[in-house]
């Protein structure tokens, strides 16, 4: 009799704690996930962006659309693969790859660089990257706003 009233209580309370421990365990792994992005998402600088593509040692990709590209411009030298298609194309094998791109296809251990609008898809193009092999991909976090603001205002001191 008394497990009987007890019953309902305490399978309420099993599902409730079920569901309790089944969201910690989700704001933890989503906590897990940001760490791992920021502690795996190397972020190079403007300045640093530019001597890497002078250098001509980097492959930089751009993961926006290709419509944000028509619409606003690109940073000289680099490659459109929109971040749906990043871990498609860095399995491709090396001829699809420069028949689809134009491009050589980087290999492992080539330095890439990840760029967007404003640092979030390539943060996530990273992530996908790393998770390929491709060990030392970093990204451009200022993307292209602050690529064109940086670009306008030295054409405008005339550099
Ligand atoms: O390009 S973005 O994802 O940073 S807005």
């Amino acid at each position: 009799m008394v497990m009987q009233r007890l019953l309902p209580w305490s399978t309420g309370r099993t599902i409730f704690g079920s569901a309790e421990a089944a969201l910690w365990g989700l704001k933890s792994i989503k906590r897990s996930c940001l760490n791992f992005c920021t502690a795996i998402c190397k972020a190079v600088t403007y300045m640093e962006l530019k001597n890497l593509l002078k250098s001509k040692k980097i492959m930089l990709i751009d993961v926006r659309e290709p419509w944000e590209i028509h619409e606003y411009g690109k940073i000289p030298g680099s490659v459109n693969i929109p971040l749906d298609d990043v871990g498609e194309a860095l399995q491709m094998n090396p001829k699809d790859f420069k028949e689809k791109y134009k491009e050589i296809k980087p290999s492992k251990s080539d330095s890439l660089v990840f760029s967007c609008l404003a640092g979030v898809r390539s943060k996530k193009a990273v992530v996908t990257a790393i998770s390929l092999g491709f060990n030392s991909a970093q990204h451009y976090a200022g993307g292209w706003k602050e690529w064109a603001t940086y670009e306008l205002s030295e054409k405008k001191q005339g550099n």
